[in-house]
């Protein structure tokens, strides 16, 4: 691929990470998408996002083989989200990040075309509705994500203390322990965000995600980075595949606005 856009395996009709078509058929609202910043609606009814982690229900890194995922006790409300678009409160059960080989791609969705380096998803389900996280990923109302993009600047304190462990879940279904960590540390200071109808944005693809992406990144330094990129596709023992551009290419938009909780 020319070095100059995202690996042209990304363009393929079905990427071998996924083994299933990149788009599922009659799919209306998939993710991510291009965020064009012109397009998108204020609305003055969009209320602030609350935010409230309890930092004692952080549980583990583990290592999926896609991404590395730190998961949450989500057996309570202690750490939950509610207000901004939402019509429930919902709990927070793993937050995990999407990378690129270099600094110049990695982000899922973009803003006016421009990628970032990384995205962080934090990941809540309606339990208020919904029994099972696994039912409310079947659900249209049924799963939060709050998005936020990560660029190239400052070292982020917050951040180190999940990259020091990083090493430790090299290899996929690698887990460890990972007792304390609070991830409102990783949210940007303005409450600015735009929020549209979605998807997962890997198999199964169900289109059970209000998005919920913060407009200003987060600063992380070039090291932290790299951290991300010597993470391991591959098991202990396979030839080694460096865990790096585990993004879906953008989708279409269809019939969807995206709206700002900001003019
Ligand atoms: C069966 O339930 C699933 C499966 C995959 C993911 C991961 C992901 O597809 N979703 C987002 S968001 N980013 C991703 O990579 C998930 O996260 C909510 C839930
Ligand atoms: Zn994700």
């Amino acid at each position: 691929p020319k070095s100059s856009e995202p690996d042209s395996l990304h363009h393929l009709p079905v990427h071998p990470l996924w083994q299933s078509p990149l788009t599922i058929p009659g799919g209306t609202r998939q993710s991510p998408i291009n965020i064009q910043w012109r397009d998108s609606v204020y609305d003055p009814f969009l209320k602030p996002l609350k935010i409230s982690y309890d930092p004692a229900t952080c549980l583990h890194i583990w290592n999926n083989g896609y991404s590395f995922l730190v998961e949450f006790d989500d057996s309570t409300d202690r750490s939950i989200i509610d207000g901004g678009p939402l019509e429930n409160q919902y709990r927070l059960k793993q937050f995990h990040f999407h990378w690129g080989a270099i600094n110049d791609w990695g982000s899922e969705h973009t803003v006016d075309c421009k990628f970032y380096p990384a995205e962080l998803h934090l990941v809540h389900w309606n339990a208020v509705v919904y029994p099972t996280f696994e039912e409310a990923v079947m659900e249209g109302d049924g799963l939060a994500v709050i998005g936020v993009f990560l660029k190239l600047g400052a070292r982020h304190e917050g951040l180190q203390t999940l990259v020091d462990a990083l090493p430790a879940v090299k290899h996929k279904d690698t887990v460890i322990e990972f007792d304390v960590f609070d991830p409102s540390c990783l949210m940007p200071s303005c409450p600015d965000y735009w929020t549209y109808a979605g998807s997962l944005t890997t198999p199964p693809l169900t289109e059970s995600v209000t998005w919920i992406i913060k407009k200003q990144p987060i600063e992380v330094d070039e090291d932290q980075l790299e951290a991300f990129r010597m993470l391991l596709f591959t098991s202990d023992g396979e030839e080694e595949k460096r865990m790096v551009d585990n993004f879906r290419p953008l989708q279409p938009l269809m019939n969807r606005t995206v709206r700002s909780s900001f003019q």
